[in-house]
């Protein structure tokens, strides 16, 4: 049985609670090994916008899968190694800016976006990647603002593909909505035309799948900090490395995010929270999962 909430009497939404999420999280098997547990690969970065991608990468990695690679312009080379040395590192052949998408690993999910800017080759990458790529994806920030201005890029989008925007975003694909209703009808018309999940970021977050609303019940004012999106889809990126469903990847994703600063409030107070505090608190929010099962 799910938990049914009529928000609205035209639509049902999913609330997303523990027990929700309890019948969708996986245990960690005790023989795996991290040629297993899910590579990740996060494209990102330019030049001042490397600390997008760092936190992603760091995100990924904390939310548990086994590998974590970051692409990035040359400019973020040593910044990633330096900052987070559990991460590989592969280079674009331009310093300030990603301008031609190649790399020989195999990860099982991919993330683009975060930090990577608007310029025109790299609008180029992100049309010749979106060609040929066939791995799990999820697709933030100035690569969903790169969809809006091209959007018959959409349609190169594979089934199920993750997008995270936040509100304006959001308003930049689909366009201006004059009610709250309204944004939830065109977002879902999107979602269905496409065959995206569209996860709609805001206080509370939902996840859109076709017809099904998911609401999330996590989080608090806390997370309006620079980076907060940016560590989500790090997070939501490693879940789909490691084989959750993309829906079951956004939906824990954001309810282990939104639970970090749940989890940190008492201690940070709404104003000093900032996107590094989620990240140091991913192992206490899984660990109320962990708990809740004995
Ligand atoms: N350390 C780094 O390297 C970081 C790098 N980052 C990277 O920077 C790039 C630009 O990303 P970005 O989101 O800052 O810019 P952009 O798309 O113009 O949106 C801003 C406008 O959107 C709106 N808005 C936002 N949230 C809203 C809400 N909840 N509710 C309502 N409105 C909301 C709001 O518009 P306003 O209300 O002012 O009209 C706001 O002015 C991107 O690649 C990202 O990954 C960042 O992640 C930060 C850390
Ligand atoms: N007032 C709020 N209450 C709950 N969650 C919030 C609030 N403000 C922002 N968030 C969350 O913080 C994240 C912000 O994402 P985004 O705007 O992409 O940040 P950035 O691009 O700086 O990384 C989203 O997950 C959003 O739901
Ligand atoms: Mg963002």
């Amino acid at each position: 049985m799910c938990n049914f909430r009529q928000t609205n009497p035209t639509m049902n939404t999913i609330y997303i609670d523990q027990k929700e999420i309890l019948k969708r999280y996986k245990y960690i098997d005790k023989q795996t090994h991290k040629g297993i547990q899910g590579h990740a690969l996060l494209i990102g970065g330019s030049y001042g916008k490397i600390g997008s991608v760092c936190l992603s990468s760091k995100a990924a990695l904390k939310t548990g899968c086994g590998l974590v690679t970051a692409f990035v312009p040359k400019c973020g080379y040593e910044i990633v190694q330096i900052s987070i040395p559990e991460v590989t590192v592969l280079t674009d052949v331009q310093e300030k800016f990603i301008s031609n998408i190649t790399f020989e690993i195999e990860p099982q999910a991919i993330a683009i976006g975060p930090g990577i800017g608007q310029e025109l080759a790299t609008q180029n990458a992100l049309h010749e990647f979106l060609k040929t790529n066939t791995i799990p994806l999820v697709i933030d920030a100035d690569a969903l603002n790169i969809l809006s201005q091209n959007k018959s890029w959409l349609s190169l989008l594979a089934p199920k593909t993750i997008i995270t925007p936040h509100p304006k975003e959001l308003e930049r694909l689909i366009g201006k909505w004059n009610s709250e209703e309204e944004k939830f009808e065109k977002t879902k018309l999107f979602s269905k035309q496409y065959n995206l999940i569209v996860v709609m970021k805001g206080a509370p977050t939902h996840t859109i799948d076709g017809e099904t609303i998911y609401e999330n019940s996590t989080g608090n004012a806390a997370l309006a900090t620079a980076g907060s999106g940016d560590v989500l889809t790090g997070m939501i990126t490693s879940l789909l490395a490691q084989s959750y469903e993309p829906v079951n990847a956004a939906i824990l994703g954001i309810y282990l995010h939104g639970l970090t600063a749940d989890i940190a409030l008492p201690e940070t107070g709404y104003q000093s929270f900032i996107a590094s505090n989620v990240i140091e608190n991913i192992g206490k929010a899984y660990l109320t999962l962990e708990n809740a099962q004995k």
